[in-house]
C-alpha cells in the first residue's frame, strides 16, 4: 500500500483553492492515486449540518468563541470519519481549507489567540496537521474580481465581513507560512489555472518523489 498523504489548500476567498484542489486531484489520479477531496467546514454529514449553521446568513450568528468550537467540532467529524479513515487505507487527501483557516479567521481575525485555537485542535482532531499546506495568494483586487465574476459578490456570513477583517486574515496566513516554512509552500496564484496549478505541482515534488 502506498504511504497516504494528506494536502490543505488554504487562503482567503475567492483565491482558486476549489479550483486549484480540483486539478490537483485530477494530477495525482492520473499518476494512479487513490484520492479524497473534501471540504472544510464539511466533508461529513455533521461538519456539513455545522457548516450550513456556521455560514447561513440567517440568525444573530455566533460569538468569536462558539465560531471557533463549532469550526472545530466539524473539523473533528471530519477528521474522525472521513480524513483519518483515508489515510489509513492509504489514500491522499485533497482538502479545501483545514485548521490553518480556524488560526487565521477566527484567530488573525476574530481576536482569538492562537494557543486557542491550537488547543481546540488537540482536544477536537488531536492536532492532526496537513503533510503539506498550499497558501495560495493573489491580491484583494484579484480575489474581489472572481468572485464578482463567480457570484457577484453575495457572500456567505463570514465572508461578507469587511476589508479590515479579510487583511488580518490574510496576514495571519502570511506569518504562519514564515514561521513553519517546512510544512507550507506559498504560491502565487495570479495567472491562469494552468499556471498556478504548474506551481503547485512544483510544491509537491518532494512527496512524489
Ligand atoms: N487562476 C484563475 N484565474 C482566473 N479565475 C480563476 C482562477 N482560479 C479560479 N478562478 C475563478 O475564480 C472564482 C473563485 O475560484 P474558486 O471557487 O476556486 O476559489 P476559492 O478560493 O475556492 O473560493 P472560496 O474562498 O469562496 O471557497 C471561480 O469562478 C473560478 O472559476
Ligand atoms: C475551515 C474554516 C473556514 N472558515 C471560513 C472561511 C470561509 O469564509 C468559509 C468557508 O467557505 P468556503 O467558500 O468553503 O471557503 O468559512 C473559517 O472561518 N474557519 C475555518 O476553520
Amino acid at each position: 500500500m502506498t504511504q497516504g498523504r494528506f494536502i490543505a489548500l488554504e487562503g482567503g476567498e475567492g483565491v482558486g483553492k476549489s479550483t486549484q484542489g480540483r486539478m490537483l486531484a485530477e494530477a495525482l489520479r492520473t499518476r494512479g492515486l487513490d484520492v479524497v477531496t473534501t471540504r472544510e467546514p464539511g466533508g461529513t454529514l455533521g461538519a456539513e449540518a455545522i457548516r450550513a449553521m456556521l455560514l447561513s446568513t440567517e440568525g444573530e450568528g455566533w460569538g468569536a468563541r462558539a465560531e471557533a468550537l463549532l469550526f472545530a467540532a466539524a473539523r473533528a467529524d471530519h477528521v474522525e470519519k472521513l480524513i483519518r479513515p483515508a489515510l489509513v487505507r492509504g489514500a491522499w487527501v485533497v482538502c479545501d481549507r483545514f485548521v490553518d483557516s480556524s488560526r487565521a479567521y477566527q484567530g488573525g481575525g476574530g481576536g482569538l489567540s492562537d494557543a486557542e485555537v491550537l488547543d481546540l485542535h488537540r482536544i477536537g482532531s488531536e492536532g492532526l496537521l496537513p503533510d503539506l499546506t498550499i497558501l495560495l495568494t493573489v491580491r484583494p483586487e484579484v480575489s474581489a474580481q472572481r468572485l464578482a465574476l463567480r457570484d457577484g459578490g453575495t457572500g456567505d456570513r463570514i465572508e461578507s465581513r469587511g476589508a479590515a477583517y479579510h487583511s488580518r486574515v490574510a496576514e495571519a496566513f502570511r506569518s504562519f507560512a514564515t514561521q513553519n516554512p517546512d510544512r507550507f509552500a506559498v504560491i502565487d496564484a495570479e495567472g491562469s489555472p494552468d499556471e498556478v496549478h504548474a506551481r503547485v505541482m512544483t510544491s509537491l515534488a518532494g512527496l512524489l518523489a
